[in-house]
Protein backbone atom coordinates (compact mmCIF):
# COMPACT_ATOMS: atom_id res chain seq x y z
CA UNK A 1 0.00 0.00 0.00
CA UNK A 2 2.92 2.54 0.66
CA UNK A 3 4.87 1.65 -1.92
CA UNK A 4 1.72 2.25 -4.23
CA UNK A 5 1.49 5.96 -2.74
CA UNK A 6 5.70 6.49 -3.29
CA UNK A 7 5.03 5.57 -7.14
CA UNK A 8 2.84 8.12 -7.76
CA UNK A 9 4.35 10.66 -5.69
CA UNK A 10 7.56 10.09 -8.28
CA UNK A 11 5.49 10.78 -10.88
CA UNK A 12 7.15 13.73 -12.98
CA UNK A 13 4.23 15.50 -12.70
CA UNK A 14 4.36 15.42 -8.83
CA UNK A 15 8.09 16.17 -8.98
CA UNK A 16 7.86 19.49 -11.37
CA UNK A 17 5.22 20.35 -8.56
CA UNK A 18 7.58 20.06 -5.69
CA UNK A 19 10.10 21.64 -8.10
CA UNK A 20 7.83 24.67 -9.01
CA UNK A 21 6.79 25.24 -4.85
CA UNK A 22 10.19 25.09 -3.68
CA UNK A 23 11.43 27.93 -5.98
CA UNK A 24 8.62 29.66 -4.46
CA UNK A 25 10.15 29.35 -1.05
CA UNK A 26 8.41 26.14 0.53
CA UNK A 27 10.08 23.92 2.30
CA UNK A 28 9.34 20.28 1.18
CA UNK A 29 11.06 17.17 2.28
CA UNK A 30 10.41 14.33 -0.16
CA UNK A 31 10.63 10.85 2.14
CA UNK A 32 10.11 7.20 1.23
CA UNK A 33 6.52 7.38 1.86
CA UNK A 34 5.52 11.13 2.00
CA UNK A 35 6.11 14.51 1.21
CA UNK A 36 6.01 16.90 4.45
CA UNK A 37 5.04 20.29 3.45
CA UNK A 38 6.03 23.10 6.29
CA UNK A 39 3.52 25.63 5.07
CA UNK A 40 3.81 29.39 6.17
CA UNK A 41 0.43 30.21 4.33
CA UNK A 42 -0.43 31.47 0.93
CA UNK A 43 1.04 35.41 2.14
CA UNK A 44 4.81 33.80 2.79
CA UNK A 45 4.87 32.87 -0.96
CA UNK A 46 7.91 34.89 -2.24
CA UNK A 47 9.16 35.68 -6.05
CA UNK A 48 10.89 33.07 -7.73
CA UNK A 49 14.05 34.16 -9.32
CA UNK A 50 13.48 31.58 -12.52
CA UNK A 51 11.05 31.19 -14.78
CA UNK A 52 8.59 28.59 -13.54
CA UNK A 53 8.69 24.38 -15.18
CA UNK A 54 5.44 22.31 -15.05
CA UNK A 55 7.24 19.85 -17.03
CA UNK A 56 4.01 17.99 -18.66
CA UNK A 57 1.56 19.22 -16.03
CA UNK A 58 -1.49 21.49 -17.46
CA UNK A 59 -2.97 20.81 -13.71
CA UNK A 60 0.01 21.94 -12.14
CA UNK A 61 0.39 25.43 -14.50
CA UNK A 62 -3.25 26.50 -14.37
CA UNK A 63 -3.70 26.12 -10.80
CA UNK A 64 -0.32 27.79 -9.84
CA UNK A 65 -1.84 30.99 -11.96
CA UNK A 66 -4.53 30.68 -9.79
CA UNK A 67 -2.38 30.88 -6.56
CA UNK A 68 0.04 33.21 -8.17
CA UNK A 69 -2.81 35.67 -9.49
CA UNK A 70 -3.29 37.21 -5.70
CA UNK A 71 0.53 37.44 -4.76
CA UNK A 72 1.82 40.69 -5.41
CA UNK A 73 4.85 39.97 -7.38
CA UNK A 74 5.75 38.93 -11.14
CA UNK A 75 5.76 35.38 -12.04
CA UNK A 76 6.78 33.34 -15.19
CA UNK A 77 5.63 30.12 -16.03
CA UNK A 78 6.01 27.42 -18.74
CA UNK A 79 5.94 24.17 -19.63
CA UNK A 80 7.48 21.34 -22.10
CA UNK A 81 6.26 21.51 -25.94
CA UNK A 82 2.83 19.92 -25.14
CA UNK A 83 1.97 22.47 -22.75
CA UNK A 84 3.06 25.16 -24.95
CA UNK A 85 0.16 24.13 -27.15
CA UNK A 86 -2.57 23.61 -24.36
CA UNK A 87 -5.32 26.86 -23.86
CA UNK A 88 -4.49 29.09 -20.85
CA UNK A 89 -7.14 31.50 -21.95
CA UNK A 90 -9.78 29.54 -19.75
CA UNK A 91 -7.58 30.60 -17.05
CA UNK A 92 -6.05 33.93 -17.90
CA UNK A 93 -10.14 35.18 -18.45
CA UNK A 94 -11.58 34.70 -15.12
CA UNK A 95 -8.12 36.01 -13.75
CA UNK A 96 -8.30 39.06 -15.64
CA UNK A 97 -11.59 39.69 -14.45
CA UNK A 98 -10.67 39.31 -10.79
CA UNK A 99 -8.07 41.90 -11.32
CA UNK A 100 -4.60 39.73 -11.75
CA UNK A 101 -2.72 41.05 -14.93
CA UNK A 102 -1.45 37.95 -16.97
CA UNK A 103 0.25 38.23 -20.44
CA UNK A 104 0.25 34.98 -22.86
CA UNK A 105 2.03 34.32 -26.30
CA UNK A 106 0.14 34.81 -29.14
CA UNK A 107 -3.50 32.51 -29.02
CA UNK A 108 -3.03 32.31 -25.46
CA UNK A 109 -0.60 29.83 -24.88
CA UNK A 110 2.20 29.07 -22.33
CA UNK A 111 4.49 30.85 -21.30
CA UNK A 112 2.45 33.25 -19.36
CA UNK A 113 3.43 35.92 -17.40
CA UNK A 114 1.46 36.42 -14.13
CA UNK A 115 1.83 39.88 -12.52
CA UNK A 116 -0.27 39.01 -9.39
CA UNK A 117 -2.51 41.94 -7.22
CA UNK A 118 -2.56 42.06 -3.85
CA UNK A 119 -6.20 42.76 -3.36
CA UNK A 120 -7.79 40.65 -6.09
CA UNK A 121 -11.77 41.15 -6.64
CA UNK A 122 -14.17 38.26 -6.10
CA UNK A 123 -16.70 37.64 -9.17
CA UNK A 124 -19.61 35.80 -10.25
CA UNK A 125 -17.99 33.03 -13.24
CA UNK A 126 -20.36 30.87 -15.22
CA UNK A 127 -18.13 28.78 -16.88
CA UNK A 128 -18.10 27.98 -20.09
CA UNK A 129 -16.24 24.69 -20.00
CA UNK A 130 -16.26 21.46 -17.31
CA UNK A 131 -12.51 21.97 -16.06
CA UNK A 132 -11.86 21.04 -12.55
CA UNK A 133 -8.57 22.55 -13.25
CA UNK A 134 -10.08 26.14 -14.33
CA UNK A 135 -12.63 25.94 -11.23
CA UNK A 136 -9.34 25.36 -8.70
CA UNK A 137 -7.56 27.85 -10.33
CA UNK A 138 -10.71 30.10 -9.65
CA UNK A 139 -11.20 29.11 -6.39
CA UNK A 140 -7.57 29.54 -5.35
CA UNK A 141 -7.91 33.05 -6.54
CA UNK A 142 -10.80 33.08 -4.67
CA UNK A 143 -10.05 32.35 -1.46
CA UNK A 144 -6.95 35.49 -1.97
CA UNK A 145 -10.15 37.85 -2.60
CA UNK A 146 -11.18 41.29 -0.78
CA UNK A 147 -15.19 39.91 -1.72
CA UNK A 148 -17.02 36.94 -2.36
CA UNK A 149 -16.42 34.59 -5.76
CA UNK A 150 -19.14 32.30 -7.04
CA UNK A 151 -18.06 29.69 -9.39
CA UNK A 152 -21.31 27.86 -11.84
CA UNK A 153 -19.64 24.53 -13.06
CA UNK A 154 -21.28 23.47 -16.68
CA UNK A 155 -21.34 19.84 -15.27
CA UNK A 156 -20.09 18.74 -12.35
CA UNK A 157 -16.02 17.82 -12.02
CA UNK A 158 -13.87 16.68 -10.01
CA UNK A 159 -14.00 18.00 -6.11
CA UNK A 160 -10.68 17.20 -4.48
CA UNK A 161 -9.84 20.63 -4.30
CA UNK A 162 -13.32 21.50 -2.11
CA UNK A 163 -12.75 18.79 -0.49
CA UNK A 164 -9.11 19.49 0.61
CA UNK A 165 -9.77 22.80 1.50
CA UNK A 166 -12.64 21.77 3.68
CA UNK A 167 -9.82 19.32 5.26
CA UNK A 168 -7.51 21.91 6.02
CA UNK A 169 -10.35 24.36 7.99
CA UNK A 170 -11.44 26.24 5.10
CA UNK A 171 -14.99 27.21 4.09
CA UNK A 172 -17.00 26.79 0.93
CA UNK A 173 -20.33 26.19 0.17
CA UNK A 174 -21.53 23.98 -2.26
CA UNK A 175 -24.59 23.80 -4.12
CA UNK A 176 -24.92 21.18 -6.77
CA UNK A 177 -23.10 22.87 -9.68
CA UNK A 178 -22.66 26.62 -7.74
CA UNK A 179 -19.67 27.09 -5.52
CA UNK A 180 -19.10 29.74 -3.23
CA UNK A 181 -16.28 31.25 -0.76
CA UNK A 182 -14.37 34.06 0.71
CA UNK A 183 -11.08 35.20 1.25
CA UNK A 184 -10.32 32.03 4.32
CA UNK A 185 -8.98 31.97 7.20
CA UNK A 186 -5.31 30.78 7.93
CA UNK A 187 -5.79 27.70 7.00
CA UNK A 188 -4.09 24.34 9.19
CA UNK A 189 -1.49 21.58 8.04
CA UNK A 190 -2.93 18.22 8.15
CA UNK A 191 -1.95 14.63 7.43
CA UNK A 192 -3.49 13.95 4.04
CA UNK A 193 -3.68 9.81 2.26
CA UNK A 194 -3.57 10.22 -0.98
CA UNK A 195 -5.64 6.78 -2.34
CA UNK A 196 -4.62 5.03 -5.53
CA UNK A 197 -5.04 7.07 -8.80
CA UNK A 198 -8.60 5.74 -10.16
CA UNK A 199 -7.09 7.13 -13.89
CA UNK A 200 -3.91 4.27 -13.38
CA UNK A 201 -5.94 2.12 -11.90
CA UNK A 202 -8.15 1.95 -15.10
CA UNK A 203 -5.17 0.80 -17.12
CA UNK A 204 -5.18 -2.58 -14.97
CA UNK A 205 -9.40 -2.82 -14.49
CA UNK A 206 -9.20 -3.14 -18.36
CA UNK A 207 -6.12 -5.40 -18.79
CA UNK A 208 -7.88 -7.57 -16.80
CA UNK A 209 -11.36 -7.34 -18.23
CA UNK A 210 -9.53 -8.16 -22.13
CA UNK A 211 -7.03 -10.79 -20.65
CA UNK A 212 -8.41 -14.58 -20.85
CA UNK A 213 -8.52 -15.85 -17.73
CA UNK A 214 -7.26 -12.67 -15.09
CA UNK A 215 -8.10 -11.64 -12.14
CA UNK A 216 -6.69 -9.03 -10.58
CA UNK A 217 -7.35 -6.88 -6.78
CA UNK A 218 -6.52 -3.43 -6.90
CA UNK A 219 -6.20 -1.91 -3.26
CA UNK A 220 -6.65 1.66 -1.53
CA UNK A 221 -7.88 3.19 -5.51
CA UNK A 222 -9.78 6.62 -4.78
CA UNK A 223 -13.44 6.35 -5.70
CA UNK A 224 -14.34 9.96 -5.45
CA UNK A 225 -18.20 9.45 -7.42
CA UNK A 226 -16.79 12.24 -9.29
CA UNK A 227 -14.05 10.53 -10.51
CA UNK A 228 -15.78 7.13 -10.85
CA UNK A 229 -17.48 7.18 -14.63
CA UNK A 230 -14.66 4.60 -15.75
CA UNK A 231 -16.64 2.09 -13.12
CA UNK A 232 -20.15 2.75 -13.85
CA UNK A 233 -19.30 2.41 -17.98
CA UNK A 234 -17.66 -0.95 -17.30
CA UNK A 235 -20.58 -2.39 -15.07
CA UNK A 236 -23.17 -0.99 -17.93
CA UNK A 237 -20.94 -2.94 -20.60
CA UNK A 238 -20.64 -6.40 -18.40
CA UNK A 239 -17.08 -6.16 -17.06
CA UNK A 240 -17.22 -8.39 -13.61
CA UNK A 241 -15.86 -5.75 -11.04
CA UNK A 242 -16.41 -5.91 -7.34
CA UNK A 243 -15.83 -3.12 -4.80
CA UNK A 244 -14.92 -3.16 -1.10
CA UNK A 245 -15.30 -0.19 0.87
CA UNK A 246 -12.08 0.82 2.43
CA UNK A 247 -12.47 2.95 5.74
CA UNK A 248 -11.30 6.30 5.57
CA UNK A 249 -10.85 9.84 6.84
CA UNK A 250 -10.52 11.75 4.10
CA UNK A 251 -11.18 10.95 -0.15
CA UNK A 252 -13.67 7.94 -0.34
CA UNK A 253 -11.63 4.60 -0.92
CA UNK A 254 -12.15 0.94 -2.11
CA UNK A 255 -10.62 -2.36 -3.03
CA UNK A 256 -11.99 -3.27 -6.37
CA UNK A 257 -11.65 -6.57 -7.81
CA UNK A 258 -11.76 -7.48 -11.55
CA UNK A 259 -11.40 -10.68 -14.18
CA UNK A 260 -12.19 -11.11 -17.08
CA UNK A 261 -15.60 -10.81 -19.32
CA UNK A 262 -17.37 -10.66 -22.37
CA UNK A 263 -18.65 -6.75 -23.26
CA UNK A 264 -20.96 -5.25 -25.18
CA UNK A 265 -21.05 -1.67 -26.64
CA UNK A 266 -22.42 1.80 -24.63
CA UNK A 267 -22.88 4.69 -25.13
CA UNK A 268 -20.79 7.90 -23.46
CA UNK A 269 -21.73 11.35 -23.08
CA UNK A 270 -23.11 14.47 -20.93
CA UNK A 271 -22.42 14.82 -17.48
CA UNK A 272 -20.36 11.49 -17.44
CA UNK A 273 -17.69 12.91 -19.80
CA UNK A 274 -16.02 14.69 -17.10
CA UNK A 275 -16.59 12.03 -14.66
CA UNK A 276 -14.05 9.87 -16.75
CA UNK A 277 -12.08 12.54 -19.18
CA UNK A 278 -8.71 11.01 -18.75
CA UNK A 279 -9.90 7.40 -18.93
CA UNK A 280 -11.44 8.06 -22.30
CA UNK A 281 -8.27 6.28 -24.25
CA UNK A 282 -8.36 3.12 -22.22
CA UNK A 283 -11.99 3.07 -22.22
CA UNK A 284 -11.53 3.40 -26.48
CA UNK A 285 -9.24 -0.02 -26.50
CA UNK A 286 -12.04 -1.57 -24.05
CA UNK A 287 -14.88 -0.78 -26.56
CA UNK A 288 -12.59 -2.44 -29.45
CA UNK A 289 -13.35 -5.59 -27.93
CA UNK A 290 -17.09 -5.44 -27.04
CA UNK A 291 -19.87 -6.59 -29.40
CA UNK A 292 -21.51 -3.54 -30.69
CA UNK A 293 -21.46 0.09 -31.60
CA UNK A 294 -19.85 2.06 -28.82
CA UNK A 295 -20.30 5.66 -28.96
CA UNK A 296 -18.57 8.80 -27.14
CA UNK A 297 -19.64 12.14 -27.77
CA UNK A 298 -19.82 15.37 -25.83
CA UNK A 299 -15.53 14.67 -25.33
CA UNK A 300 -14.25 17.41 -27.66
CA UNK A 301 -11.79 18.55 -24.21
CA UNK A 302 -9.68 15.82 -25.69
CA UNK A 303 -8.67 17.67 -28.11
CA UNK A 304 -6.82 20.26 -25.65
CA UNK A 305 -5.26 17.38 -23.17
CA UNK A 306 -1.31 16.31 -23.76
CA UNK A 307 -2.27 15.45 -27.42
CA UNK A 308 -4.98 16.02 -29.44
CA UNK A 309 -6.66 12.44 -27.78
CA UNK A 310 -9.60 12.38 -30.63
CA UNK A 311 -7.11 11.90 -33.08
CA UNK A 312 -4.31 10.29 -31.13
CA UNK A 313 -6.37 6.84 -30.25
CA UNK A 314 -8.25 6.89 -33.11
CA UNK A 315 -4.87 6.46 -35.75
CA UNK A 316 -2.83 4.26 -32.99
CA UNK A 317 -6.03 1.84 -32.30
CA UNK A 318 -7.16 2.14 -36.34
CA UNK A 319 -2.87 1.01 -37.15
CA UNK A 320 -3.33 -1.86 -35.22
CA UNK A 321 -6.03 -3.16 -37.02
CA UNK A 322 -9.50 -1.54 -35.12
CA UNK A 323 -12.40 -0.35 -36.43
CA UNK A 324 -12.29 2.86 -34.92
CA UNK A 325 -13.45 6.60 -36.29
CA UNK A 326 -12.93 10.06 -35.00
CA UNK A 327 -15.69 12.44 -34.93
CA UNK A 328 -16.20 16.16 -33.95
CA UNK A 329 -16.70 15.51 -30.69
CA UNK A 330 -15.37 11.49 -29.56
CA UNK A 331 -15.13 8.57 -31.27
CA UNK A 332 -17.33 5.60 -32.45
CA UNK A 333 -15.59 2.10 -32.00
CA UNK A 334 -16.90 -1.18 -33.68
CA UNK A 335 -16.37 -4.31 -32.15
CA UNK A 336 -15.32 -6.90 -31.45
CA UNK A 337 -12.41 -6.60 -33.88
CA UNK A 338 -9.21 -8.92 -33.51
CA UNK A 339 -5.68 -6.44 -32.99
CA UNK A 340 -2.84 -7.39 -34.66
CA UNK A 341 0.66 -5.99 -34.09
CA UNK A 342 2.19 -2.72 -35.79
CA UNK A 343 4.53 0.40 -34.78
CA UNK A 344 2.72 2.84 -32.65
CA UNK A 345 3.26 5.96 -30.58
CA UNK A 346 2.60 7.49 -27.50
CA UNK A 347 2.76 11.02 -29.11
CA UNK A 348 4.66 11.86 -25.67
CA UNK A 349 1.31 11.28 -24.21
CA UNK A 350 1.04 9.27 -21.12
CA UNK A 351 -2.50 7.63 -21.54
CA UNK A 352 -1.85 7.19 -24.98
CA UNK A 353 0.98 4.85 -24.40
CA UNK A 354 -0.45 2.84 -21.06
CA UNK A 355 -3.03 2.36 -23.77
CA UNK A 356 -1.46 1.07 -26.16
CA UNK A 357 1.02 -0.92 -23.99
CA UNK A 358 -2.52 -2.84 -22.84
CA UNK A 359 -3.24 -2.75 -26.41
CA UNK A 360 -0.07 -5.02 -27.07
CA UNK A 361 -1.72 -7.93 -23.95
CA UNK A 362 -4.26 -8.70 -26.29
CA UNK A 363 -3.05 -7.75 -30.09
CA UNK A 364 -1.95 -11.41 -32.09
CA UNK A 365 1.30 -9.97 -32.80
CA UNK A 366 4.19 -7.69 -31.02
CA UNK A 367 3.35 -3.92 -30.63
CA UNK A 368 6.20 -1.85 -30.49
CA UNK A 369 5.51 1.23 -28.54
CA UNK A 370 7.93 4.63 -29.45
CA UNK A 371 8.00 7.66 -27.12
CA UNK A 372 6.89 4.70 -24.42
CA UNK A 373 9.03 6.92 -21.67
CA UNK A 374 6.15 9.28 -21.60
CA UNK A 375 4.28 6.95 -19.14
CA UNK A 376 7.06 8.55 -16.30
CA UNK A 377 4.78 11.72 -16.46
CA UNK A 378 1.97 9.81 -14.23
CA UNK A 379 2.91 6.33 -13.83
CA UNK A 380 6.99 5.58 -13.70
CA UNK A 381 6.45 2.02 -12.60
CA UNK A 382 3.78 1.10 -15.16
CA UNK A 383 5.88 -1.76 -17.28
CA UNK A 384 7.52 -3.37 -14.08
CA UNK A 385 3.92 -3.63 -12.54
CA UNK A 386 2.41 -4.83 -15.59
CA UNK A 387 4.76 -7.43 -16.00
CA UNK A 388 4.36 -8.92 -12.39
CA UNK A 389 1.07 -9.20 -13.64
CA UNK A 390 1.34 -10.86 -16.62
CA UNK A 391 3.81 -13.82 -15.08
O1 LIG B 1 -7.77 18.79 -11.85
C1 LIG B 1 -7.03 17.92 -12.34
O2 LIG B 1 -6.04 17.49 -11.73
C2 LIG B 1 -7.32 17.41 -13.69
C3 LIG B 1 -8.49 17.75 -14.28
C4 LIG B 1 -8.85 17.33 -15.64
O3 LIG B 1 -8.67 18.43 -16.48
P1 LIG B 1 -9.89 19.42 -16.74
O4 LIG B 1 -10.59 19.55 -15.44
O5 LIG B 1 -9.34 20.72 -17.21
O6 LIG B 1 -10.72 18.72 -17.77
C5 LIG B 1 -8.00 16.17 -16.12
O7 LIG B 1 -8.18 15.95 -17.49
C6 LIG B 1 -6.55 16.38 -15.80
O8 LIG B 1 -5.83 15.27 -16.23
C7 LIG B 1 -6.34 16.52 -14.33
C1 LIG C 1 -2.12 14.65 -15.91
C2 LIG C 1 -2.96 14.83 -16.87
O1 LIG C 1 -3.30 16.01 -17.40
P1 LIG C 1 -2.84 17.51 -17.18
O2 LIG C 1 -1.58 17.68 -18.00
O3 LIG C 1 -3.99 18.27 -17.76
O4 LIG C 1 -2.63 17.78 -15.73
C3 LIG C 1 -3.69 13.68 -17.47
O5 LIG C 1 -4.02 13.70 -18.62
O6 LIG C 1 -3.95 12.73 -16.78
Amino acid sequence: MKQRFVIFLKGDDCLSTIAVFRQLGVAIELEADCVRVHGQGIAALRQATDILDVGNSGTTIRLMMGILAGRPFTSRLTGDLSIQKRPMNRVIAPLTLMQATLKAQPGGLAPVEVNGHSQLRGIHYDMPVASAQVKSAILFAGMQSETETTVVEKEKSRDHTERMLQQFGGEIAIDGLTLTLKKQPELQGQDVYVPGDISSAAFFLVAASLVANSQVRLTNVGVNPTRTGILEVLAQMGANITQTANKTTGEPMADLTVSTAKLTATEIGGSLIPRLIDELPIIALLATQATGTTVIKNAEELKVKETNRIDTVATELQTLGADIIPTADGLIINGPTPLHGGLVSSHGDHRIGMMLAVAGLIASEPVELADAAAITVSYPTFFEDIAELAK
